[in-house]
């Protein structure tokens, strides 16, 4: 996608996205409800037309590859089809494609080949849910993109899910998916593509967004002592205090650490790297979100790295 920018109302849901995406990686659009992601990937699959820019899919308009089958997609939506049953959809579709995987093969794989004879306007939400992603890989398509696909799954098909998923992928396919589960984006994918307001405020492995968030925690107790300072010792991006107690995220815990010491501020001293979570917040702290900060006495500075904008640790 090259500057793509995709608008309903005033709304700019896809506001300038550039991505790229190589054959062979799996790659996870992660982002909060409204960031952008459904509709990103309605342009990537050629549903919806960008405004602005361009989409190509394998050097061509997205159609020619959703034509030519080496595409395979299972969305949010969509509703099943009556009186059809499982087999014979996912046979349907098979035959659309090129050179299918054995109906059987896909239902096993999705981990529905128990459903084969069941109509699919008669299957519970997870079950519809894995039907649709037999039905995104039955074509074996080259690149599948997979829109919130664990949204109705319980704990055990969330796993036979991504078990699934990372074989496919293993094969040299490409996978696109979008998630809010930060866990899920760093488990599953090579590389996370964070969205918010229809922008990309980062983009990189999940090792990286932690880092470029700012690497660690420093937390201490006051002990009474004032907060004066604390935001700008060497490597701290960004100050929380809840009760009597401190929280700094820094990108060099050490120096950190060193002028706590020289103020005599390091009782209850606690020192441990980032999370994803802290990382995601940090990346997608919204205008509102800085404005409850200074309600709730905190105050941040900008971060380094692909960080766009004042980071913050305080917006849960
Ligand atoms: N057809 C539409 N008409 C009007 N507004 C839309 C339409 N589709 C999306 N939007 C708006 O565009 C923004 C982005 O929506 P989108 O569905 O792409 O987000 P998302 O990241 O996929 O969200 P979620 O995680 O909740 O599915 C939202 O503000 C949404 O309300």
């Amino acid at each position: 996608m090259t500057g793509a920018v995709k608008a309903f109302g005033a709304v700019r849901a896809v506001d300038g996205v550039d991505l790229e995406i190589a054959r062979g990686e799996t790659v996870a659009l992660l982002g909060r409800n409204g960031a952008g992601k459904s509709t990103a990937l309605s342009l990537l699959l050629g549903l919806d037309k960008p405004d602005e820019g361009t989409v190509r899919l394998f050097g061509a308009a997205p159609e020619h590859a959703v034509r030519a089958g080496r595409v395979g997609a299972m969305l949010q939506d969509g509703r099943p089809v009556p009186r059809v049953t499982v087999g014979e959809l996912v046979g349907f579709v098979a035959r659309t494609y090129p050179a299918p995987m054995p109906v059987r093969e896909a239902l096993a794989l999705a981990g529905v080949a128990e459903l084969a004879g069941r109509r699919v306007d008669r299957l519970s939400g997870g079950q519809a849910q894995r039907v649709r992603f037999a039905v995104a890989l039955v074509g074996k398509p080259a690149l599948i993109v997979l829109d919130e696909p664990t949204a109705a799954l319980d704990v055990e098909a969330r796993y036979a899910f991504w078990d699934s998923m990372r074989s496919y992928a293993r094969h040299g396919h490409t996978v696109l998916f979008s998630t809010h589960y930060l866990e899920e984006a760093d488990a599953n994918a090579d590389r996370i593509v964070v969205v918010d307001h229809g922008r990309i405020v980062a983009d990189g492995t999940g090792e990286q967004l932690r880092r470029a968030a700012g690497g660690s925690l420093v937390a201490f107790d006051l002990a009474g002592a004032g907060t004066d300072g604390l935001s700008l010792l060497p490597g701290v991006v960004s100050l929380e205090v809840r009760g009597d107690r401190a929280r700094l995220r820094t990108d060099d815990p050490d120096a950190t650490v060193i002028a706590l010491a020289e103020r005599g501020a390091i009782r209850g001293l606690e020192v441990a790297p980032a999370s994803l979570d802290d990382a995601f917040l940090a990346l997608t702290a919204t205008d509102s979100d800085s404005t409850s900060d200074s309600v709730s006495g905190t105050t941040s500075a900008p971060a380094s790295g692909t960080v766009a904008r004042p980071a913050s640790l305080e917006t849960v």
